[in-house]
């Protein structure tokens, strides 16, 4: 029997039946949430308080958030993550989160995990959704059918959740305190006492449920009885998965009232119509995108002009002032204005348009509008013969490399996972955003929306052509069938929403305040004094100026050979940010203007866009691809691909501006 005292409870469940969600609301996370299948790749846990009942005693909860499996006979690697924790790990209890719009496909893993004798609560969730077709379902029937306890909810609405928890576990609802998942589940020690008690009563497992849900580990270890797996061999699972199906359908048919409207189909329908169209579904994307990077160029812009006048003005004169005053030594007043204040607030000066970027790109994937970019994308993919399924590694990439390449995960085709994870880097992360928009805003303010679009879209070319090299090439191989479904078009969940883009605003803002700030500060210091440690009167005899004039030459033919330009690109490595630090520190306004050229803009800003990804995006590469060659090899494949780009940019830009 568990230990009252402290549970842990794992929510497990198809692939986009609300799981994060719930565990958000449970544990006051911030975990990703889309719309799509397969946005979790990892367990998460985490944990709340309660109180328990009748005493001031408070006692924790362990949360724990798997990926989604469709059964418990797992096919890639995230599977096998949720597939093991739940055989292996003993949670105390298994919320068994159902997508009650889909029922007959969810409820298949329902009768697995029963099958294994895991206490467990099904837990029906889009409620919502389910109320809005005017569709009745019969929970305590379904209880009674399915012999676990059922309670439907509605994950996104903490208090509607509550009430209905309660009513089903026989509370009643006026001793419930409303307003959150939190509270209820504060206050209802019992529920979970019920159910482990009920469970613990739950007959043994059978075999072929064990055999389906063993994982090699634990088999290894004989955490089983391998006696009762016996005649595992002799077991036919078509005609017990056909079994298990009959008694959904049983189950569904007595419990299920559809109502007269399929609301979400129908307006998902509508909206498909024109957005999935074979025609115009991609101009569309094109021009969606356009418009973002137009609005962070207009509305971003403006706050981005405040916060500058703000570095650079108003604070650097007041700490110049102070500092003066103060008798502070000039080393100091120069460290923090030229160095700190340029470097840091260099970045921050572009937290409105990243701002900008997220809540566009955060909703494109709350709504399920990214599935439907994935699905376009899919008859590209196929004539190239990489999964359509690489597209949400790719899409994730627009923020930030290290998720996006642990999502490649979800490819069970190694020989595809390694591909995706070539190429993901040179979709454009959230992070190269202020080099494009320092350059972009100085060189080409009249096209803002158009250079913009036009990196993006050569990040996803370059990709695209960089995984059909590398399937002919080095990762030959089949490639499985694209085979993910489009759930229907849904409003974003605000809380999770909101959340989700303050945090990744806020993990730009701490990373210009711990990271670039390092950075910036050893820029200053190397730029300003020499190997001997002496102050130097130019620059160009600085460490890194001297370290600059040796690499500088690499780059002269694709027009930015001046060392200054060599070094931004050598700290881009360290968090691709320190690019703009650096050009902010190490130029003056009219060497900038003077040195760079347009075309060279293009170039330079091409360069930055696909060349070898920040140190925290090559590691992870280097984790995920177990292999130290790969990742070298990536990373050369990347710089390489970048020099010919940016060179192919610089000739063919030179040649274009003189026809002008
Ligand atoms: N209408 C409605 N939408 C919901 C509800 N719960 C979750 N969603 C939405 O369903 C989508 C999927 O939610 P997630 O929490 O990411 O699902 P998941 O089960 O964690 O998915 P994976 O990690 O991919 O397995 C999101 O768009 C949520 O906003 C609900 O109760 N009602
Ligand atoms: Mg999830």
């Amino acid at each position: 029997m568990a230990d009252l005292a402290k549970y842990t409870i794992a929510l497990a469940g198809n692939p986009n039946c609300g799981k994060t969600t719930l565990f958000n609301r449970l544990t006051k996370s911030n975990q990703k949430v889309g719309n799509w299948p397969g946005v979790t790749i990892e367990k998460k846990v985490g944990s709340y308080v309660k109180t328990k009942p009748g005493t001031a005693e408070k006692e924790t909860v362990n949360v724990v958030d798997l990926p989604g499996i469709y059964s418990l006979t797992p096919y890639s690697a995230e599977e096998i993550i949720a597939r093991n924790y739940i055989v292996d790990e003993n949670p105390d209890l298994v919320i068994n989160i159902v997508d009650a719009t889909n029922l007959e496909r969810n409820l298949y893993l329902t009768f697995q995990l029963k099958k294994l004798g895991c206490p467990m609560i099904v837990a029906l969730n889009m409620m919502d959704e389910v109320e809005q077709n005017g569709t009745v379902i019969d929970f305590e029937k379904m209880s009674e059918m399915l012999g676990v306890p059922v309670i439907p909810i509605s994950a996104i609405e903490g208090k509607s959740f509550s009430s209905k928890v309660a009513k089903l576990m026989g509370y009643k609802s006026s001793k419930v305190a409303e307003g959150g998942v939190e509270k209820l589940i504060a206050k209802s020690n019992d529920i979970l006492d019920h159910s482990v008690k009920y469970f613990s009563e739950h007959p043994e497992a059978t075999p072929v449920a064990q055999k389906e849900a063993i994982s090699e580990d634990a088999f290894e270890k004989k955490k089983f009885d391998p006696t009762l797996l016996k005649n595992a061999d002799d077991i036919d699972y078509d005609a017990h998965s056909a079994e298990i199906y009959s008694e959904i359908s049983k189950i569904v048919s007595a419990t299920v009232r559809e109502g007269e409207k399929q609301v979400q189909q129908d307006r998902t329908k509508k909206i498909d119509a024109i957005l999935t169209n074979k025609w115009i579904g991609i101009p569309i994307f094109l021009v969606l995108m356009f418009i973002v990077f137009e609005l962070s160029f207009t509305v971003g812009g403006i706050f981005t002009d405040l916060i500058d006048v703000f570095f650079n003005e108003t604070l650097a004169e007041f700490v110049e002032e102070w500092f003066t005053s103060a008798g502070t030594s000039d080393w100091m007043i120069d460290l923090v204005i030229n160095g700190i204040i340029a470097g840091v607030g260099g970045v921050l000066t572009f937290v409105p348009q990243i701002f900008i970027l997220f809540v566009f790109l955060t909703l494109m994937e709350d709504t399920g509008y990214m599935a439907r970019v994935a699905f376009l994308l899919d008859r590209i993919f196929k004539y190239i013969g990489l999964s359509g399924k690489s597209f949400i590694p790719l899409i994730l990439g627009f923020g930030c490399s290290v998720p996006a390449v642990m999502a490649a995960r979800t490819l069970d085709n190694e020989m595809d996972r390694k591909t995706t994870i070539f190429i993901t880097p040179f979709m454009s992360c959230g992070a190269r955003l202020p080099i494009y928009a320092l350059f972009v805003g100085v060189f080409f303010t009249a096209y803002y929306g158009l250079t913009m679009l036009f990196l993006y879209v050569l990040g996803i070319l370059v990709a695209i052509g960089s995984a059909w090299l590398l399937k002919k090439t080095i990762f030959k191989g089949p490639s499985s069938p694209f085979i993910m479904e489009l759930p229907p078009y849904r409003f974003p969940d605000l809380y999770t929403y909101l959340k989700h883009i303050w945090e990744k605003t806020r993990g730009f803002v701490i990373r210009a305040g711990t990271i670039i700030f390092l950075a910036s500060v050893m820029i200053w210091f190397l730029q300003g004094y020499d190997f001997s440690f002496a102050a130097v009167e130019d620059s160009a005899d600085s460490i890194l100026g001297v370290i600059g004039s040796v690499i500088a030459p690499i780059f002269e033919p694709l027009g930015f050979g001046d060392w200054r330009a060599a070094m931004s690109l050598f700290t881009g490595f360290i968090a691709k940010e320190a690019v703009v630090s650096t050009i902010e520190i190490l130029y003056t306004p009219e060497d900038f203007e003077m040195l760079f050229t347009p075309v060279i803009a293009l170039a330079f800003m091409v360069f930055t866009l696909l060349y070898l990804p920040c140190l925290a995006a090559f590691a992870t590469i280097k984790r995920e691809l177990n292999s130290w060659k790969l990742a070298i090899l990536a990373a050369i494949y990347q710089t390489a691909v970048a020099y010919i780009a940016a060179f192919i940019v610089y000739r063919v830009g030179l040649l274009v501006v003189q026809f002008l």
